[in-house]
């Protein structure tokens, strides 16, 4: 690895700069530039600034090594440097989950809900393993329910009993539509590839949402199924309106950015809760981004160990829904729709627990 000095150095020769036009640049005194690069002295945090803009180099990539050099200067000379490295690491695995925290403003009201629901969840994780035919019971039980009530949000009519008959009894409904029957049969799919992720330690992914978002309108609609849209969408009856089809491509390349930069310090639960409105904003589809969202906030969940969580279809609790994400979209304001979904993660693993 290259020293903070040696990479000064190599950025200033690279602009064909002489020692003295950097210090111009940078309003630094070329006796301290000449000092950096010889590595007699390091830089200060404004000193570090002024040279990555003078040299048009990233402060964020430079300020990294210059943190390393600091943590060398101070170990160098300690015959316990490999040790005291260790110990440091995990602490900073701490640090990095406090920070998170703090860095998303969470209210305590919303972190005294995490800790409750991450107590159910060491309760739920500690009946396992459950007897293999009370898991299916329970597993055909929770995967109806949330079939039900996540089509339910969409419009789908069919009731929890209907949906019971047409995933696992195969036996069509009279009066509903084709349409209504393979929504059913698709969201029971796709939470069998969620399953089927989350077995296999795979994690999300573009392929993962593009897939999930096939099985949602597998034999509904061949050619937007897996495909983000061509053309603008509005949200009926909201203020909020996605982005234009051309800015997709970037936006969800920064969608799939930001989950890979906070999956390992966010709290799951608020993971969970940012990807799916996140992506219900971008709206990526022409159709099905509700039934898409809610599973990747589910296979997040699941990943982490904790239960389905289902968001119901009932008029009250949709608005409810819409309102939160609305705060959200409009006001900037994320706490309620952290906790609405922390509210149904609370639920779900209650539910989960009162049956075993
Ligand atoms: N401000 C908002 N108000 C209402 N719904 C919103 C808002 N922002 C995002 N949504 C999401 O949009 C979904 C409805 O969008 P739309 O009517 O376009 O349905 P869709 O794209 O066909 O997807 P699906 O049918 O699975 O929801 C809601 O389920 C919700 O998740």
């Amino acid at each position: 690895m290259k020293t903070l000095a040696i990479i000064l150095q190599e950025a200033r020769n690279s602009k064909q700069m002489v020692v003295r036009s950097l210090a111009q640049a940078s309003g630094i005194d070329a006796a301290l530039v000449s000092k950096f690069e010889k590595g007699l002295r390091l830089p200060t945090e404004d000193n570090l600034k002024a040279l990555a803009e003078a040299l048009h180099i990233s402060f964020e990539d430079l300020r990294k090594i210059w943190l390393v050099e600091k943590v060398y200067r101070i170990l160098e000379n300690e015959d316990d440097a490999k040790e005291v490295l260790c110990l440091a690491e995990s602490r900073v695995e701490y640090l990095k989950s406090k920070q998170a925290l703090v860095m998303q403003g969470l209210s305590e009201e919303i972190k005294l809900k995490l800790h409750e629901i991450d107590s159910l969840k060491e309760a739920w994780q500690s009946k396992k393993p459950l007897n293999a035919t009370q898991l299916q019971k329970m597993k055909e039980y929770f995967h109806i329910a949330y079939t039900f009530e996540s089509n339910r949000i969409e419009g789908n009519t069919l009731t929890l009993q209907e949906t019971h008959l047409v995933v696992n009894e195969g036996i069509t409904i009279s009066g509903k539509s084709m349409r209504e029957h393979l929504e059913a049969v698709n969201h029971a799919e796709a939470i069998d590839y969620l399953e089927a992720l989350v077995q296999d330690e795979l994690d999300f992914s573009p392929r993962a949402l593009s897939e999930l978002h096939y099985l949602i309108l597998k034999g509904i609609d061949k050619v937007n199924a897996g495909k983000y849209r061509t053309v603008p969408v509005m949200i009926s009856g909201s203020e909020h309106r996605p982005p234009q089809p051309y800015l997709l491509d970037k936006l969800m390349e920064e969608y799939f950015q930001h989950y890979d930069a906070q999956k390992k310090i966010l709290h799951p639960v608020i993971l969970a809760a940012e990807m799916h409105e996140r992506l219900v904003s971008i709206h990526p589809f022409i159709d099905g981004n509700g039934r898409s969202s809610r599973l990747v906030m589910n296979l997040i969940l699941l990943k982490h160990g904790y239960t389905l969580a289902n968001l119901k279809g009932d008029l009250d609790s949709r608005l409810k829904y819409y309102k939160a994400l609305e705060a959200v979209q409009v006001d900037n304001n994320p706490e309620v729709f952290y906790h609405l979904v922390a509210d149904v993660v609370k639920e779900s693993l209650s539910n989960h627990l009162e049956l075993t």
